[in-house]
């Protein structure tokens, strides 16, 4: 079977300061439909490049990418329009862009009123089943972002990437801005919505302990080059590559031996 997505030997360079960074380097991977794929890298290492060219934010140098089928990086207009509901990105604290004044209900009522998913009369039911499913009570809808806490807020963002029914989400340091305990309960959040509604994710963070929570498999970025790929279990129990050693050791030991 196909993947749902295929990211295909992209390269990336950017000039700075008379400089030429190569960003990327003929990366290439794939996420099957309903899988977490987790990339992990230090920072600098092209996470960010990467999710900025999928999600067609930046044009890359080189390299193809398959999305459902079809040849995204050459869709335009209408057409890229039409597709792009299908491949969402939840990034670090997205609502902090929006007018503190606008009320979660108006946050979720866009994207189902611009991309036409339900009629007019349902978008109310819809809404209070978005807010449901991402654990708010239906009475946020008239609240104003402002009055949220980081973490209902980023439960709104996730609320409104899916309102679209994707079958691929971007979470790019999504939950990196939380606390601890906030962050356990978003992470629970995502798996949930995942098994239940069969949405991929690729899960970006430099926080390996955060990608090993919710990945199926893993892939660990250094120097803009994919240096390891693997069942997230494996890569957290014995990393091939230096990067994925470097991270591994980074992650704060839960249980320590006593002395
Ligand atoms: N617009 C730009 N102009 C010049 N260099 C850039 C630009 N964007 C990224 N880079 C460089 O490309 C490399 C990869 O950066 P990128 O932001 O993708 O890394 P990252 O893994 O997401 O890091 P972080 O976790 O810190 O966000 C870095 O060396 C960075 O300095």
């Amino acid at each position: 079977m196909n993947p749902l997505l295929s990211i295909e030997n992209i390269s990336k360079r950017f000039s700075s300061a008379g400089r030429r960074v190569a960003a990327l380097d003929n990366v290439s991977l794939t996420i099957a439909a309903g899988e977490t794929l987790g990339l992990v890298g230090a920072s600098g290492s092209g996470k960010s490049t990467l999710s900025r060219i999928l999600l067609r934010l930046l044009p890359c140098d080189a390299g193809a990418i398959r999305f459902e089928g079809e040849d995204w990086l050459t869709l335009r207009g209408a057409a890229l329009r039409r597709r792009r509901v299908r491949m969402q990105m939840v990034f670090q604290d997205p609502l902090a862009a929006f007018n503190p004044l606008v009320t979660v209900g108006s946050v979720l009522d866009d994207p189902l009123r611009i991309h036409g998913v339900v009629s007019q009369n349902r978008r109310a039911g819809e809404i209070t089943m978005l807010l449901e499913r991402v654990g708010l009570p239906a009475d946020y809808a008239r609240r104003p972002v402002r009055a949220l806490s980081g973490g209902q807020r980023q439960r709104v963002a996730i609320a409104r990437a899916i309102a679209t029914r994707p079958s691929l989400l971007v979470l790019d340091e999504a939950v990196s801005a939380l606390d601890v305990t906030v962050r356990g309960r978003i992470l629970e959040l995502l798996v949930e919505l995942q098994k239940e509604h069969g949405i991929a994710c690729l899960f970006i963070s430099h926080d390996l302990a955060v990608v090993r929570a919710v990945s199926h498999r893993i892939a660990v970025m250094d120097g803009g080059r994919i240096v390891e790929t693997g069942p997230a279990v494996a890569v957290v129990a014995a990393p091939q590559s230096a990067a994925g050693r470097a991270l591994v050791a980074a992650v704060p030991r839960l249980v320590t031996e006593p002395l």
